[in-house]
């Protein structure tokens, strides 16, 4: 089957230490024929040096290396494996310390999420947290991975009990229930996972495998304004091209067509899509998610960092933004406070002008604070040194979200967005 026709689907998990993430993961990779024979063998010498009668699938994802991204250590390792209609990329997000820049990683690239709960210990906090994020970051579709099953010996009670108690979230979530599926499973034992389970004839719907397989997923987002920012100004030395300017970049969020009228931002120029190149082809009109390279009627003023937009559809420019902030490192963000805000590839400096409150992660509303601690998420108030161009994170996750810098260390201390 030729790539094109096959659907990728971003996944995050999240569950607290030891509810099975690890032993889910591996036993996806077991069933789906994505282990190589060296982690195989491993993993049944291990098992059967443990005394086993099973397969302790938890070591399949260990010594995946931490990955880098941005500056900020993140450890956030992509495991990939597919089916014959379906690339898969699993983010696996440890639940350490640091569990809120894990998570926030992990879901900001995914379009569905599998939070995993123990069976024994139903719906706890940190599945609050979890949930809570999935929800602010907008990810498509949850799947709550009633794990462990085997340990309340497949009892459906249990099972519904926990179901109960998450559909109570949901209700005051932005999620409608069909986002929302449940899933009983043990991981270990590999019941519902990529095949059905005998020993849970009460449970009708289909294995998370299978359930994956059968995921629309929707990249459109609810805005339909085109915002192409600029990665690159293309400018061929030979002479042939000598007149040619060419701006190239990611389009997000709705179509952009020739002839359309554009404003470029910050300069507020006006010009006119001349043409829509894609490699060596030109086209009439391009549609959210391409890379592609555009040029314009008129010479204007255009460099990387600067964005394109329909002249119809300005996004707000201010220099005073409110946001919803997740705190990642363990210096406080505080009233007052300066900060390096990036925001795609353009950075301003921005000021704490007021924390609005601490968001209880259960739905359940905030409380005044004066300081964010590490993982806290709160609703602040900026004032910047210059006006960015932005979209409500709601309406556009490219242009509705950005990361706070400490001037002094240049580490990540925030991520942000834009309500
Ligand atoms: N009985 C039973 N045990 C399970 C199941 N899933 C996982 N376990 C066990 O639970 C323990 C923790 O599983 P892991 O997969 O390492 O859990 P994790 O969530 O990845 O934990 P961290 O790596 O610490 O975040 C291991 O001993 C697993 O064998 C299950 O479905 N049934």
């Amino acid at each position: 089957m030729s790539t094109e026709n096959r659907k990728l689907i971003n996944i995050a998990t999240a569950g607290s230490v030891d509810d099975g993430k690890s032993t889910l993961i591996g036993r996806l990779l077991y069933d789906t024929k994505s282990l190589t024979t060296d982690k195989l063998e491993a993993i049944e010498r291990n098992s059967k040096q443990k005394g086993f009668d099973y397969l302790d699938f938890s070591l399949a994802t260990d010594g995946l290396v931490a990955e880098r991204e941005q500056g900020i250590t993140i450890d956030v390792a992509h495991i990939y494996f597919n089916t014959d209609k379906t690339n898969y990329i699993i983010a696996d997000t440890p639940g350490h310390v640091e569990y809120t820049r894990n998570m926030v990683t992990g879901a900001s690239t995914s379009s569905a999420a599998i939070i995993l709960i123990d069976a024994r210990k139903g719906v706890i906090e940190q599945t609050y947290r979890h949930f809570f994020i999935n929800n602010l970051l907008r990810v498509g579709h949850v799947i709550v991975a009633v794990n462990k099953m085997d340990l309340v010996d497949y009892d459906q009670q249990a099972y519904e009990d926990i179901k109960k108690d998450f559909e109570a979230l949901i209700e005051k979530s932005n999620y409608t229930k069909d986002q929302v599926r449940f899933i009983p499973v043990s991981a270990l034992h590999g019941d519902n996972i990529a095949g059905g389970s005998d020993k849970m004839d009460w449970y009708q719907g289909p294995s998370l495998l299978d359930y994956l397989e059968g995921l629309e997923i929707d990249e459109s987002e609810d805005n339909s304004a085109a915002r192409f920012p600029v990665q690159y100004v293309v400018r061929p030395k030979t002479d042939a091209h000598h007149d040619f300017r060419g701006f190239a970049g990611k389009l997000y969020g709705g179509k952009l067509a020739v002839g359309d009228e554009v404003t470029v931002l910050p300069s507020f120029t006006t010009s006119k899509v001349k043409s829509i190149n894609f490699f060596d082809q030109e086209f009439d009109e391009a549609i959210p998610g391409s890379s592609i390279t555009i040029t314009l009627e008129d010479e204007v003023n255009v460099s990387r960092g600067d964005m394109l937009v329909k002249s119809n559809e300005l996004p707000k420019s201010e220099k005073q933004l409110s946001a919803t902030i997740c705190q990642v490192n363990s210096k406080p963000l505080r009233t007052g406070a300066k900060y390096i805000l990036q925001h795609g590839v353009n950075q301003v400096l921005a000021k704490v002008d007021s924390i609005e409150g601490l968001v209880h992660t259960d739905f359940s509303g905030s409380e005044g604070t004066d300081e964010l601690k590490l993982n806290d998420i709160g609703k602040v108030n900026f004032r910047l040194s210059k006006p960015i161009h932005f979209d409500p994170y709601q309406e556009s996750k490219s242009n509705g979200s950005f990361i706070l810098i400490d001037e002094g260390s240049y580490d990540t201390t925030s991520v942000g967005f834009i309500q």
